[in-house]
């Protein structure tokens, strides 16, 4: 479960039973046929899948370049998180599992908890720091409505980090009838790899729907947000191994990378371990976790997937970082250019154009992570609307 130096599984050892059975069992599950044949139905029925791939004509005209949005804002709750949480519940099922738990920061992954654990009808835990159970209360009233206890995480910082470590520390507590549903490309192994396998329906759609679009499977980039990493490595992931395809990786600055409020970890992060993890994160000179800061929840994590990390040291992805200013201006440009209202994390990918020039006949695909509707009271606060 690595990738270069990075993942692994540096669990404490009474977390090993949970992690071990996962491990174990998890690739021979998803190669079964009736595994494959639910996920896949469940996709197309009850997420909407496949999103569409559209042409951006007006953004295209504005930055002189051919810009296609990968529309996961449109999958049922309204981001890429349900692709996830689809294949995790089915996996807690096959495992014998009759309770979820799961940590959430912009909600958005609890929002895609609550709804398979109500389609399947298990009992469902979320956790979420206090400090965002406040900012995002739409979608604890949706979390709520769909049958979920929230739990406010009220140690440390009382945001996602927290929320992560009250879920663990539930995990260790209920190992045999509780799987642990990760939101994003992180955690020990096997997650990371489990998750980014759920998410790698985005670029699996992508290749086909560009052959019929532009004659051609692979684009000249692939852009993505990215917190934890997850519609990141969703969107990266049948582009890997070609190496014609840029791979650019969107991280949060913040109010700037040296301001002391970031959560560029690619930048400000060093070799660590986070979660179970082995990979970057942002720490103090003694090696405790540094509170990172973004206007968006969902990006708003000091550490990142060992993935991105591995992207990151090996060369093979670009990594940008954008500050709040930069991702809102660019999602009410969004609006007003091509009337989508994106979330402010999928905002932080589409504001690499203002800087980053592109070739005219450049094919670049955005991966539109997320809606904006849990966004608009900040859309409403930062513009005055
Ligand atoms: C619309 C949207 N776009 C991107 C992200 C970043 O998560 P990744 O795709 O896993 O990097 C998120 C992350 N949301 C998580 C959540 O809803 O709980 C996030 O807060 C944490 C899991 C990191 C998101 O909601």
């Amino acid at each position: 479960g690595y990738y270069g130096e990075f993942g692994g599984a540096y669990i404490p050892e009474m977390l090993y039973p949970n992690c071990e059975e996962l491990r174990q069992n998890y690739l021979r599950i998803m190669a079964e046929p009736s595994f494959q044949e639910e996920f896949h139905q469940l996709l197309k029925d009850y997420v909407g899948r496949p999103t569409p791939l559209y042409f951006a004509k007006r953004l295209s005209e504005k930055y002189n370049t051919k810009i296609y949005l990968k529309r996961e804002d449109l999958c049922h709750t309204g981001a890429h998180k349900v692709n996830n949480t689809i294949g995790q519940i089915l996996m807690a099922k096959k495992l014998g599992k009759n309770r979820i738990i799961a940590e959430t920061g912009a909600g958005q992954h609890g929002v895609a908890t609550a709804t398979v654990c109500a389609l399947m009808g298990i009992k469902c835990v979320v956790y979420m720091g206090e400090i965002d159970i406040a900012r995002q209360a739409p979608n604890v009233a949706r979390m709520k409505m769909l049958g979920a206890e929230v739990r406010p995480a009220l140690s440390g910082s009382r945001t996602l980090k927290d929320a992560t470590n009250e879920a663990i520390r539930d995990w260790i507590n209920n190992p045999v009838d509780t799987h642990y549903i990760i939101g994003s490309v992180v955690g020990p192994h096997p997650y990371p790899d489990m998750v980014a396998r759920f998410q790698s329906v985005i670029s699996e759609e992508v290749k086909s729907q560009l052959l019929e679009k532009e004659g051609r499977k692979n684009p000249d980039y692939v852009v993505a947000c990215v917190g934890g990493g997850s519609n990141a490595a969703g969107a990266f992931y049948h582009y890997l191994d070609e190496a014609e395809v840029g791979i650019i990786a969107v991280e949060a600055a913040g109010k700037g990378i040296h301001s002391g409020e970031s959560a560029a970890t690619s930048a400000l992060g060093k070799v660590g371990i986070i979660h179970g993890s082995k990979t970057l994160l942002m720490q103090t000179a003694d090696g405790q976790i540094t509170e990172p800061y973004s206007i968006s929840a969902g990006l708003d994590y000091p550490g990142v997937g060992p993935l991105h990390a591995h992207l990151y040291v090996s060369g093979r992805g670009e990594f940008i970082s954008i500050t709040d200013d930069e991702a809102m201006k660019a999602g009410l440009g969004l609006c007003e250019l091509e009337g989508i209202i994106p979330a402010i994390e999928s905002s932080h990918a589409l504001a690499i154009f203002e800087d980053r020039k592109f070739k005219e006949d450049d094919v670049v695909v955005v991966n539109l992570s997320g809606r904006g509707d849990k966004d608009l009271q900040n859309y409403i606060d930062y513009f005055g609307l």
